[in-house]
């Protein structure tokens, strides 16, 4: 089995576990009660910048990357650096993070938060929702053609923006629907960990116009960016290059700044 079959598996478990612990009933009660969202993918079509700013402790390519900060300290500094949005990963058990991560970003930052996580049922998009996102993520390597459709109307109903993520053609052209807004490509093969941004660059020509193009994982250089824009690119997704530092919001700061010049 490989790693992704596994966190898979784990996650199904896990979300059935809540399922009787939390009624989806509690978790509707708090969507009611809960803030207007805010667009990913409008902050991102107004931006020179496009960095989405990832909060990661941990990986399975990894391991340990950064466990010493504090989720609101790290939405803070990426707040104030004039990233376009945060994401939030909340597995506990592959990447360290939690709901209460995504919770404790939200009463600290009034940006974009994106809920990193591996989607597999309309109850997770509800606990997204509850709990402060304003994006969800849907990994097109483990769901199918009616998964997307389903869970990404749902996410919509619900007046989040969803980011579509592929690694390579197959996964893109079952995906491509008008409920999506923004098409990720991972350039990290989430069954090898191999990764190259030409994924990026060689899917790029696939991705219809009216999506908001972002770039995922490997990313740590300004040169990168500014080649990938050249792609169509709009939003790029920074995670370990940030949070390998003791001070991820300085360094997205400094990286912004030179990105502008
Ligand atoms: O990062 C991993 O090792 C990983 C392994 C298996 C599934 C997902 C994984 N990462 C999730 C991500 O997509 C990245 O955290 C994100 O794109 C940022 O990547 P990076 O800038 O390379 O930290």
């Amino acid at each position: 089995m490989n790693i992704l079959d596994k966190i898979v598996a784990d996650k199904r478990k896990e979300v059935d576990l809540k399922k009787a612990l939390i009624p989806v009933s509690q978790l509707e009660l708090a969507v009611l009660y809960n803030r207007d969202t805010v667009s990913l993918a409008t902050s991102l079509r107004n931006s020179n910048s496009g960095i989405i700013a990832e909060h990661k402790r941990r990986s399975p390519s990894k391991s340990v990357i950064n466990q010493s900060l504090n989720v609101q300290d790290v939405a803070k500094g990426y707040e104030e650096a004039g990233v376009c949005g945060m994401s939030v990963l909340t597995d506990g058990k592959y990447f360290g993070g939690s709901l209460d991560d995504l919770l404790l970003a939200r009463a600290s930052v009034k940006m974009p938060l994106l809920r990193k996580e591996f989607i597999i049922d309309e109850y997770q998009i509800l606990e997204a929702r509850a709990h402060g996102a304003d994006v969800i993520l849907l990994i097109a390597a483990i769901l199918n053609k009616d998964e997307i459709k389903n869970l990404s109307e749902t996410a919509k109903s619900l007046e989040l923006d969803v980011l579509l993520e592929v690694h390579n053609e197959e996964e893109l052209r079952k995906s491509i629907m008008p409920s999506l807004d923004m098409l990720g490509v991972n350039n990290r093969n989430l069954k090898t960990f191999e990764v190259s941004l030409e994924t990026s660059k060689s899917l790029s020509e696939l991705i219809p116009d009216e999506f908001v193009k972002v770039s995922e994982s490997g990313i740590s250089s300004i040169e990168a960016i500014k080649d990938l824009k050249q792609y169509g690119y709009q939003g790029f997704l920074i995670g370990e290059n940030f949070m390998k530092t003791d001070n991820p919001g300085k360094h997205a700061t400094e990286f912004i700044n030179e990105l502008k010049q």
